[in-house]
């Protein structure tokens, strides 16, 4: 089963608000850097980069235009792909346990669909004109992470059609399930978080430190 592995790094990072998120250094690396080291023993690596910012030469990675939305930017890099699998996988995401991708990868060769999820580990409460209102019975919920994988020819399915109905999804497993196939929930790990506000730069710089995954 050849595998190629999607690194959506397209993104302008402008909830944490200093540019490009790719480019962005922790623990005296990019994490454009931390994804291809983490993915440097799959076959075939595609990155999508925001146009215009400079392609780090690396042997075995291929770079692509991003596009205007992180849908757009993974259907950039899914037409260059080869492998029978994909994994996609955040940039965003720097802290990659190998452990957590191995039992995605044995998921998706089962089901041909899956990706990484977390328990909610605090109480979930819908908010209502900025009060406490109801609250989510959190244990039938979970946080979605990346990687996520699947059968490259269903992955092509469920973007095509996802484009025809001008359809637009935070992540790829909608795609698939739009199209009635199950997605399998493997368990992640809440060390495989994606950046998204500032005060998470000071959490990566601290795993950091002590990360060797
Ligand atoms: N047009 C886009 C938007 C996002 N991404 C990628 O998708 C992942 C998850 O997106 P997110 O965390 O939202 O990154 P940004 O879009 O940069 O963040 P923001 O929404 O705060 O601008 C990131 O690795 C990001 O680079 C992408 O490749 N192309
Ligand atoms: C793909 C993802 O990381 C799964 O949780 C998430 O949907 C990305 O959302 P974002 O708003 O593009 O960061």
């Amino acid at each position: 089963m050849s595998l190629s592995v999607l690194l959506p790094a397209a993104g302008l990072g402008e909830r944490l608000g200093r540019g490009p998120k790719a480019f962005l250094e922790v623990g005296g690396k990019t994490l454009l850097e931390h994804a291809l080291s983490a993915f440097a023993w799959a076959g075939e690596v595609l990155v999508a980069l925001p146009p215009g910012y400079p392609q780090p030469p690396r042997s075995g990675v291929r770079f692509v235009a991003g596009g205007p939305t992180r849908q757009q930017s993974v259907w950039n890099m899914l037409r260059e792909a080869t492998g029978d699998v994909v994994l996609v996988h955040d940039v965003a995401r720097p802290f990659v346990v190998r452990e957590a991708v191995e039992r995605l990868l044995k998921a998706v060769s089962e089901t041909g669909a899956a990706t990484l999820a977390i328990p909610v580990p605090d109480t979930l409460v819908e908010e209502q004109s900025g009060s406490y209102g109801a609250v989510i019975p959190r244990e039938r919920y979970r946080l979605v992470q990346t990687p996520q994988g699947f059968r490259r020819e269903l992955l092509l399915e469920a973007h095509r059609e996802a484009i025809r109905l001008g359809q637009d999804y935070s992540d790829d497993a909608q795609a698939v399930l739009a199209l009635g196939y199950p997605v399998a929930l493997v368990e992640g790990d809440r060390r495989m978080f994606k950046l998204t506000y500032p005060e998470d730069l000071d959490l990566a710089e601290g795993l950091a430190r002590t990360w060797n995954c």
